[in-house]
């Protein structure tokens, strides 16, 4: 079987300083690797360079189909939840909504929810997605006790189910990660 992400030899210069060189990244079905490192070493950068939103300096990058959660929302805000939520046409949209706890607060357009709450419905947008690779850029972000736990149990799913999980974050994520450390 292919593997959903292989980057071989990966380079990214931003604002004119090389964030990481000669990088190799390998995800197969129910893989999930965490990246870690200090403010500023390039995670977020790693993240947005896996999901196509940058250009590697070097180094090649083939991946499937991916739904990425970073700092933008991604998500109508005069939208109710709901129909925002709708407007990415995800498979698995019921789904979604039910493992974040969404649906009480679907008729609310998205510009009221509270942080924790829009995290939740992100973190739901990737989910509906049906997409085998999850980008997630600093996932735990805001969200209670209750959501952390909504958002292992869908990790472990997707995991289960033959998904796979790229995630930036500076907290332990519960189940089985590898771990890549960026250096300052
Ligand atoms: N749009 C941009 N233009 C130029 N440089 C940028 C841009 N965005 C980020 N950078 C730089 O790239 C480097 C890596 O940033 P990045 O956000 O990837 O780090 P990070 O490891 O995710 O940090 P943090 O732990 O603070 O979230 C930083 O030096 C940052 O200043």
């Amino acid at each position: 079987m292919s593997p959903l992400l292989k980057g071989h030899g990966l380079a990214l210069v931003r604002g004119g300083r090389m964030l990481f060189e000669g990088l190799d990244l390998e995800l197969e079905a129910g893989d999930a690797l965490h990246i870690s490192g200090p403010n500023g070493s390039g995670k977020s950068s790693l993240i947005r360079l896996v999901a196509g939103l940058l250009r590697p300096a070097a180094g090649r990058i083939e991946r499937a189909e991916a739904a990425l959660a970073d700092n933008l929302l991604a998500l109508d805000r005069e939208l109710t939840l709901s129909r925002a939520l709708a407007f990415w046409k995800g498979p698995r949209l019921g789904d979604a909504m039910r493992a974040f706890a969404l649906e009480d607060l679907a008729h609310l357009p998205v510009r009221l929810l509270s942080t924790g709450q829009a995290k939740r419905a992100q973190l739901a947008r990737v989910m509906a997605s049906g997409a085998p690779l999850w980008l997630l850029d600093e996932p735990q972000n805001g969200l209670d006790r209750k959501g952390l736990a909504e958002l292992d149990e869908a990790i472990a799913a997707h995991r289960a189910q033959g998904g796979a999980v790229l995630a930036a974050s500076h907290t332990p994520l519960a189940g089985q990660w590898r771990i890549m450390e960026l250096e300052a």
